[in-house]
């Protein structure tokens, strides 16, 4: 048995990875894509040879021929799309961030359940090799006590006023949505719980969201957590650390996978890259969860999370000193 996936919203993402990973899995066959503009539909389709076509996700999702979607349209149509594919009995595995808040995360979640169908979300860092390893060194306690974690990551884009990513509506915020939310989920992955988290954003100039958010979380064990997140900064970093009283790693470009190591026998280099489709892995997890009708790494539930650390983060953030009038 094969699963046969549909695709909806075949933009950016879909094009660059999404598709390949699907095609490039042995348990999987791309079947169907949808986008709501029939040009670029066509297009796409022909470029990975897709049976299927559907200009609206309901036609998809109806389609017997589907029996698991992967949807990777703009955040606010998360919700709609997973309740729709929920109640057609269909599997989903849904792109980060899961939705534009917490409530909606609940509601497909529950979906998900009453329908017996499998809710993932697409947070794929967790099967990188380096964050692995991280996870190894802080859980051998070769770090000792671990005493905080920092990321600080950016994205170059100056994103127009009008794209979905930078109104809060269509995205549900600003960086902090769209790449602190993997970040996040990191955090999540090494470090377990939080009991709280603050925040301070500023609004950009340019656009509705916020332009930079800088959050601190305390985790239930202690450890401190700071994310910086960016858009349209030059040379956008994407660096992670963890420092613990007996060693320190540190991470300068996470999808390059070369962490040092630093205890007091010296300071070491290791190379631990991501699969070439960083999107690979998680294909590969979500449909052998099916095949074997166990549940994938990401589930809604852990997906969830990062939604809820980020309301956390942006209620904070409206009560703190910042520019943002959110
Ligand atoms: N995990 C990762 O590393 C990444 C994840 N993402 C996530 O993937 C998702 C998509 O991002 P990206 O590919 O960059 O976005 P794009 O804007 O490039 O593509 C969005 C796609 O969705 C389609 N679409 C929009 N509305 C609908 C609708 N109502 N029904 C059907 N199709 C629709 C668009 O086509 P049309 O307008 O013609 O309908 C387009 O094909 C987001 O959740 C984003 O956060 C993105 C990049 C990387
Ligand atoms: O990792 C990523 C790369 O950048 C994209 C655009 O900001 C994000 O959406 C995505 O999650």
């Amino acid at each position: 048995m094969t699963i046969r996936w549909g695709l909806i919203g075949v933009g950016d993402i879909a094009n660059k990875r999404v598709a390949a990973a699907i095609q490039n899995d042995p348990n999987s066959e791309l079947v169907a894509v949808c986008r709501r503009s029939e040009a670029p539909l066509q297009e796409f389709a022909d470029q990975f040879k897709v049976p299927l076509r559907f200009t609206d996700a309901e036609s998809l999702i109806a389609a017997p021929e589907v029996n698991a979607v992967y949807i990777a349209t703009p955040v606010d149509c998360h919700l709609p799309q997973t309740l729709a594919a929920a109640r057609a009995e269909k599997h989903v595995l849904v792109e980060k961030p899961m939705a534009l808040n917490p409530a909606q995360c609940e509601q497909m979640i529950a979906a998900c359940d009453q329908a017996n169908v499998q809710l993932g979300v697409a947070y794929y860092r967790r099967f990188y090799p380096v964050v692995l390893r991280i996870h190894e060194l802080i859980e051998s306690g070769q770090l000792g006590r671990i005493l905080s974690v920092a990321c600080v990551t950016g994205n170059p884009n100056r994103f127009p006023a009008d794209d979905w990513r930078v109104i809060r509506a269509r995205g549900g915020g600003g960086p902090l949505m769209d790449i602190g939310s993997h970040r996040l989920d990191v955090f999540r992955q090494l470090l377990g719980e939080v009991e709280s988290v603050q925040a301070s954003t500023v609004k950009s100039p340019d656009f509705e969201a916020e332009e930079m958010a800088t959050v601190l979380l305390v985790f239930a064990n202690g450890v401190h957590g700071v994310l910086q997140c960016y858009f349209g900064t030059v040379d956008a970093p994407d660096r992670l650390e963890v420092i613990g009283t007996d060693g320190r790693v540190t991470v300068e470009d996470l999808n390059q996978g070369d962490l040092v190591l630093a205890t007091e026998a010296g300071r070491s280099l290791e190379s631990h890259p991501p699969a070439d489709n960083l999107h690979a892995p998680l294909i590969e997890d979500f449909s052998a969860a099916l095949l074997q009708n166990g549940n994938p790494a990401i589930s809604g539930r852990v997906g969830k999370t990062t939604n809820d650390w980020i309301q956390m983060a942006y209620d904070d953030s409206r009560r703190s000193v910042s520019r943002d009038g959110r």
